[in-house]
């Protein structure tokens, strides 16, 4: 790197997140009856000036006139900037470090809260410019150095002259102070800095925008923490995912855009093109027609249980890992069918329709009660097996039926076959998985297998079920009840309307696919999946992923991580080791793990590596995806 560069960047809002007289203001005001008054009134004034609408230095004295502050309260101010210092300042500490000759603060602000924070990350104190307080006899804040360029209007302008600095200058700020360094002819490049704030001026004015310090230095090839800025992952969250997932998405610095229904696959192909990261529930189909359009596609999550909908193959070998969230509404759907059964063995149905209707039916005739009635479970996994468990405590005899061996939880009888179970409950309860060996799995044969009179519920997936079978034996008397909550045509939005021939039979609960549609699980699901998918992106770790070899590993420091995916073929391990002997580079730790696939391995390495490795480790044969994390 040659000496010739500098680097100009603020403080308020670009080196912290917050603006430091604002939060001066929340610890000086604190208790005053006006605070939430005079605290607008500061920010209005910060703003304004940030936005290059009012005099500077009349708007600093005002608020400081405002702010009542004195210097016992710089040290709470100071603890609370050091916890606001802004996320990709923090990450690339190292640069600041590295480049501390050539990187000078220059702001409005205070030395006094600005020199303690900044010189934590490296800055040299010869190399920050800012104004300072003046205080009385008292110790309170009375005013600033009048004499500071910086106090006045286009100080920062004044100050640039008198750095006079030979070599390209770089601005990194968020307000049109910092744009008017390089209106004014001082800087090569200004780049509007939107982590914290956006100011709409100054993004107009601006030629280089720069929502993280990351994509700063990724678009002026210096050194980074991270390999790749976080503002430049697109995450497109469909079907209504809870706003939790977006604000972690966000917090991370990623770029999230959300539509509320599902899309059809051509919509998806269309829209996949720029995507990093596809959230999805149980409607949108990711098949691979959809990830042939996909450039960027790094993860897939499922923000639901069921995977059926995704190409799980397909995602393999493409090299995309799929994490879903296979806890976070088990609960949920096993409420609603303790609370199913319940209602349709009293009938309940259709006895509030008729109160809806005027009608008063008050009889017991069809009525029971749960308790020591046969309660047969198709799929004993993470629903079946919670259902039992609560369904034992309300005195139901639990037999099950599962194709893979089970432990029997309770009481809970195994049956050795399906046909078995059916003989010898009163209520079924389907909660198999979507597999496509699935589909149509109960059809007119089951249903006559099962007992005159029995209940039927399914709350897995719409195909599993041949719904004309399921139309007769409610019409015949076969089936006394039923509980459906999933279809195999389901609308796309809200907006559509639902069509089956299941809809006005007698003691008939339709329910539009909402077994898992808590608010507790839709926002544990909104935590979970995008915690595994930062966990991917920022540490290479796969555990839990349900279509990738499951690694996780803690992150290490010092050390650079690249993962390779390939296909399992015979000597790729070697192959890559053969490039880093080749290009001299230290191992410091390898961990591989293969499906039937794909490989996946992770290689730390240490700290000194060469751009030929990045290509060379592409060109391995059998190569799917590599990338450099840290
Ligand atoms: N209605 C809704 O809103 C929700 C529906 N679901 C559905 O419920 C399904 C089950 O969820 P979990 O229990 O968490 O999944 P799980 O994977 O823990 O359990 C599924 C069980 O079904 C068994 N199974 C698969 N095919 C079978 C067959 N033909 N006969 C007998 N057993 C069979 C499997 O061996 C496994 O034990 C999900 O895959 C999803 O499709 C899940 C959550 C919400
Ligand atoms: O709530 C959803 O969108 C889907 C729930 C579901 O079917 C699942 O979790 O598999």
């Amino acid at each position: 790197m040659s000496k010739d560069k500098y680097f100009i960047i603020d403080f308020d809002s670009t080196f912290t997140k917050v603006e430091a007289l604002d939060e001066l203001g929340e610890i000086s005001l604190n208790g005053a009856p006006d605070k939430e008054q005079i605290l607008q009134e500061v920010k209005r004034l910060t703003d304004s000036a940030m936005a290059g609408q009012s005099s500077f230095s009349e708007g600093l004295a005002k608020r400081l006139a405002l702010l009542k502050a004195h210097q016992n309260h710089l040290p709470q101010l100071i603890s609370r900037l050091k916890e606001n210092v802004s996320q990709s300042v923090r990450r690339n500490k190292e640069f600041l470090t590295q480049f501390s000759d050539q990187i000078f603060i220059v702001s409005s602000g205070f030395k006094e809260f600005i020199t303690p924070i900044v010189t934590e990350y490296g800055i040299k104190e010869a190399n920050i410019y800012a104004n300072t307080f003046r205080y009385d006899e008292q110790g309170n804040i009375t005013g600033f150095d009048t004499e500071n360029v910086l106090s006045l209007d286009k100080g920062k302008i004044k100050l640039l002259e008198s750095l006079a600095l030979a070599g390209d200058v770089y601005v990194l700020g968020d307000g049109y102070t910092d744009y008017e360094i390089k209106e004014a002819g001082l800087a090569n490049k200004f780049y509007a800095f939107t982590e914290n704030v956006v100011r709409d001026n100054v993004v107009a004015k601006a030629e280089h925008i720069a929502p993280s310090l990351d994509e700063f230095l990724y678009q002026n090839k210096l050194p980074m923490a991270i390999s790749y800025p976080k503002n430049r992952i697109s995450v497109l969250l469909l079907e209504n995912i809870h706003p939790k997932a977006v604000e972690m998405f966000r917090r991370e610095g990623y770029q999230v855009e959300t539509i509320s229904g599902a899309l059809s696959e051509e919509e998806l192909c269309e829209k996949i093109k720029n995507v990093s990261i596809l959230g999805i529930r149980s409607k949108t189909h990711v098949t691979r027609k959809v990830l042939e359009h996909a450039n960027r596609l790094m993860n897939v999550g499922a923000f639901c249980i069921g995977t059926n909908q995704i190409d799980l193959d397909a995602c393999l070998e493409a090299g995309i890992p799929v994490f879903n969230a296979p806890y976070s509404n088990t609960r949920s759907v096993v409420e609603m069918a303790i609370g199913e059964i319940i209602m349709l063995s009293r009938g309940i149905p259709d006895k509030s329709s008729k109160m809806h209707q005027s009608e008063w039916d008050k009889s017991a005739a069809g009525s029971f009660e749960v308790r020591d009635k046969k309660l047969g479970i198709v799929g004993y996994g993470n629903i079946g097996a919670q259902l039992s468990v609560l369904a034992e405590a309300m005195g139901m005899e639990v037999y099950y039926y599962d194709i893979v061996e089970k432990l029997q939880l309770g009481n809970a009888r195994k049956c050795e076959t399906l046909h078995e179970l059916l003989s010898k409950v009163d209520i079924v309860t389907l909660h198999v998985d979507g597999r496509p060996e699935n589909k149509n799995m109960f059809g007119a044969k089951e249903f006559a297998a099962m007992k005159d009179g029995a209940l039927f519920l399914n709350l897995s997936r719409g195909h599993v079920v041949e719904i004309e079978a399921l139309v007769e034996s409610i019409k015949s008397g076969k089936i006394r009840g039923a509980g459906v909550d999933v279809f195999p045509e389901e609308p796309a939005t809200n907006s559509e309307p639902f069509e089956s021939e299941l809809r006005n039979l007698p003691n008939v609960i339709l329910t539009p696919h909402i077994g898992g549609s808590t608010l507790e699980a839709q926002e544990n699901i909104a935590n979970f999946v995008p915690s595994r998918i930062m966990d991917y992106i920022n540490s290479g770790n796969t555990y839990q992923s349900v279509n990738f070899p499951n690694i996780q590993l803690p992150e290490l420091k010092n050390a650079h991580r690249l993962i390779h995916i390939h296909a399992n073929v015979p000597g790729v391990l070697a192959s890559i080791n053969q490039v880093l002997a080749n290009n001299h580079v230290n191992i410091l730790g390898q961990y591989l793990k293969t499906n039937e696939r794909v490989g996946y391995v992770i290689t730390d390495i240490d700290k000194e590596y060469d751009k030929q490795v990045v290509n060379d480790m592409k060109q391995v044969p059998h190569t799917i995806k590599f990338r450099i994390l840290y």
